[in-house]
């Protein structure tokens, strides 16, 4: 791998609570839960665990007071870390995994960031940018924030020559693709559900449709993006680059948790991208860490060893063209 770091900002950060039940979940009953277990999370902090488990140069940026658990936790994986001081503590979010696989998420709104904690905040991003190969973006953004904030700080990062990935949801994704082409980032990693978001489709339609999947990648393509990297959880993934679009198919895995998995798909898409490899590799590589991570309990990520690069298939084109992705099990989505 060559030595490029990866800068992540998690605006909205959290402490991932997994609370793991004994059977399937019984609304209005009590459940007598088996282990549980706390980790550091939030997209662009899951990345950057991922990629630093696999010996990348990386700096995770959130904001948190030093004395949070979150910061604590963070120090003891001796993730390098800038912290923004809020002045309240960090959301908890909490994963509720029954033994099939299915994980159901609750997730606070998280602290919100005034004026000044945001312009801290891109401060920080900004000094950090400069000489990284890629910016990650991740995640939801706290209550009250514009949700053009996204948008708004690609711009600031381009100055600085790094590359920009952006993974996000609803609002502030909406925001940063009708903010132009300016802001439009190097890098797009919409799930199905997200990429239905946008596209004014559903899920469904996109899944069905090698056509209408197509046409919602080309229109970002055509705002802007560079590079759209589509999770489809146990369905694969679809890689779509200025050269072409591949496809991969996810290995067979008994799935523990989904939480994080997109987040190491992106981890793997990265480290790939810095080992100068071609789009299917990236890909293939990408679908092998988030594969990984979903064996994994709650939001673990996975170390190389349990990364497992041969045993994805790659193929150029769109996912069997036809027949197209099996629909994605409860078990096997990309839980945000
Ligand atoms: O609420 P957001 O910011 O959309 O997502 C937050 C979150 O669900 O995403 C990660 C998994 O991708 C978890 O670590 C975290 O709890």
């Amino acid at each position: 791998m060559s030595g490029g770091r990866v800068v992540t900002l998690t605006a909205n950060p959290s402490l991932d609570r997994t609370l793991a039940l004994p059977g399937a979940l019984a609304r209005g009953e009590v459940a007598r839960l088996g282990a549980s277990s706390t980790e550091p999370g939030g997209k662009g902090v899951n990345v950057a665990r991922a990629l630093a488990a696999a010996g990348a140069d990386v700096l995770a940026v959130v904001p948190a007071d030093p004395t949070d658990p979150l910061v604590t936790a963070l120090h003891a994986l001796h993730l390098p870390l800038v912290t923004v001081p809020t002045g309240a503590p960090v959301r908890t979010n909490y994963s509720l995994t029954e033994p099939d696989g299915t994980t159901t998420k609750l997730n606070e709104p998280g602290t919100p960031l005034d004026a000044g904690l945001r312009a801290a905040l891109a401060a920080a991003v900004a000094a950090a940018a400069a000489g990284a190969d890629w910016v990650v973006l991740s995640g939801s953004l706290p209550p009250g924030t514009p949700e053009d904030w996204y948008a708004e700080l690609v711009r600031a990062v381009r100055g600085t020559g790094a590359r920009v990935a952006v993974d996000t949801s609803e609002g502030p994704l909406r925001a940063l693709l009708a903010a132009g082409a300016a802001s439009a980032p190097d890098l797009l990693k919409p799930n199905a559900e997200e990429l239905a978001q946008v596209a004014g489709t559903t899920e469904a339609a996109l899944l069905a449709d090698p056509a209408v999947l197509l046409a919602a990648v080309r229109a970002l393509h055509a705002g802007g993006v560079g590079e759209v990297l589509l999770t489809l959880g146990g369905a694969g993934a679809v890689l779509s680059t200025a050269d072409g679009v591949w496809s991969a198919r996810a290995p067979r895995i008994a799935v523990r948790s989904t939480v994080g998995a997109g987040d190491s798909s992106l981890a793997g898409h990265l480290l790939a991208d810095l080992a100068g490899a071609p789009p299917a590799e990236r890909l293939r590589r990408a679908v092998a860490t988030g594969s990984a991570a979903a064996a994994l309990p709650g939001s673990a990520v996975p170390t190389p060893e349990q990364v497992h690069p041969d045993a994805v298939e790659v193929s150029p084109g769109l996912p069997g063209t036809p027949p197209l992705p099996e629909p994605v099990p409860a078990a096997g989505r990309d839980v945000p």
